[in-house]
């Protein structure tokens, strides 16, 4: 038996929910081009879940079911204002979904119809979650989500307790497009890993939102926004980039597992990016990122992922760097659902084994004899 670190190359499951051949990302069947210039999110969480596009009445649906699920439990508020301010928010979101599970008396109930509720209920509370961590952290009370509104134009509501401008709405619904799926991600994987005991689908994204939180997977959009910031200033780019390489420190936001050539979801964000810029009359912060592309794409041939322009493109929308990763999680909530929801339709446990590279025949020694 030899382990393959990392698990790289190897195919652990089959899935007809995404898939990335040759570079190219599909969300069941469809180019992600197309939905990232076409589709609406709640689209593409009805696309994730039932395997294709709805009809306006199922939109419609899906859509009532988002206003009637969104709110959250008082007693779950209550709780998180009792986390400490200065907590990190995904471990706070961790914390409120893994309790989430506590008020919803389904929670157990592993019926198919009940876990497509519990994944229709868990994408629409996600937001109101996130949204209510931020305000509780300001100081603030959280605010009742709206109905009739997207998610987007719904969660940037519920942070600022004002009408969002329409730029602001299309950009984040985009975003949140192109964050729903990915394969077999390490944070879908972790979902389907947990779930595939049998053990309930608020356990699946609880695990699945920690391993996102890591600065090697979802984390990275934080830790990008944390260097943009040290950095400061378009003059220190060169200075703070070639030292991290001359130390082969890595840098956030570039490099993949299974894209060698470049994400196809970054160019989105990374036009996003300069036209928020262009918009808002300062382009600094595109500017330093376009720096910072050519220097690693230059020396590293290392491109940017998903998480690289997003940090640019949700701190020119207004957002803090702490509620990044949440939004990522809030989209690929669906993306993780339906994993979990194809997990169970022909549902074995994972277990893997173990390359053992330990001492051989050892004796057991007495306490008192140990050294
Ligand atoms: C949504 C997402 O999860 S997208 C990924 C988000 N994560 C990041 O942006 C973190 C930075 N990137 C990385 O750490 C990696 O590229 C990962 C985790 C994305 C992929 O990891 P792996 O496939 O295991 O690649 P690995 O880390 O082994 O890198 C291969 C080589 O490229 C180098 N490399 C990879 N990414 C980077 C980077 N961002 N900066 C500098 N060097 C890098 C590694 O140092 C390694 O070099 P070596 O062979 O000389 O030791
Ligand atoms: O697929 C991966 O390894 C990471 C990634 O880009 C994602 O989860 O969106």
């Amino acid at each position: 038996m030899t382990a393959t670190k990392g698990l790289e190359g190897i195919v652990a499951a089959t899935s007809s929910i995404s898939s990335i051949v040759d570079g190219v990302l599909t969300y069941r069947g469809i180019d992600i081009d197309e939905l990232a210039m076409h589709a609406s999110f709640e689209e593409v969480a009805y696309l994730l879940w039932f395997g294709k596009l709805p009809n306006a009445e199922e939109l419609n649906g899906l859509r009532v079911d988002f206003d009637t699920f969104a709110p959250i439990p008082q007693l779950l508020i209550e709780q998180m204002k009792l986390f400490p301010k200065n907590v990190n928010t995904m471990a706070a979101l961790r914390s409120a979904v893994s309790a989430l599970a506590v008020y919803d008396e389904d929670a157990d109930d592993m019926s198919h119809s009940a876990n497509v509720k519990k994944a229709i209920k868990l994408q629409a509370q996600l937001p109101t979650i996130v949204a209510a961590l931020s305000r509780i952290r300001e100081g603030k009370e959280p605010i009742l989500p709206l109905k009739g509104v997207t998610i987007a134009e719904n969660f940037l509501y519920m942070l600022r307790g004002e009408q969002p401008d329409e730029i602001s709405i299309k950009a984040l619904d985009q975003a949140l497009v192109l964050h729903a799926d990915h394969e077999l991600n390490a944070s879908t994987f972790a979902a389907r890993v947990t779930v595939a005991t049998l053990s309930d689908m608020y356990s699946g994204v609880t695990s699945a939102i920690g391993a996102l939180k890591g600065p090697l997977h979802g984390g990275a959009n934080e830790a990008v926004m944390r260097m943009l910031e040290e950095i400061g200033d378009i003059d220190h780019v060169e200075g703070y980039i070639q030292e991290k390489l001359n130390n082969r420190e890595k840098i956030m936001g570039f490099g993949h597992r299974v894209y060698k050539n470049g994400d196809p979801r970054a160019k989105y964000l990374q036009k996003m990016s300069r036209e928020l810029g262009e918009m808002k009359n300062n382009s600094e912060l595109y500017n330093m990122s376009v720096k910072i592309e050519e220097m690693i794409t230059g020396q590293k041939g290392l491109k940017p992922n998903v998480d690289f322009y997003s940090a640019s493109v949700y701190t020119q929308l207004g957002i803090e760097g702490e509620l990044f990763t949440p939004i990522f999680a809030i989209s690929r909530t669906s993306g993780w659902t339906a994993h979990i929801l194809e997990q169970w339709v022909d549902n074995r446990i994972i277990r893997p084994r173990a390359e053992y590279v330990g001492l051989h025949e050892q004796k057991y020694i007495q306490l008192e004899l140990r050294a």
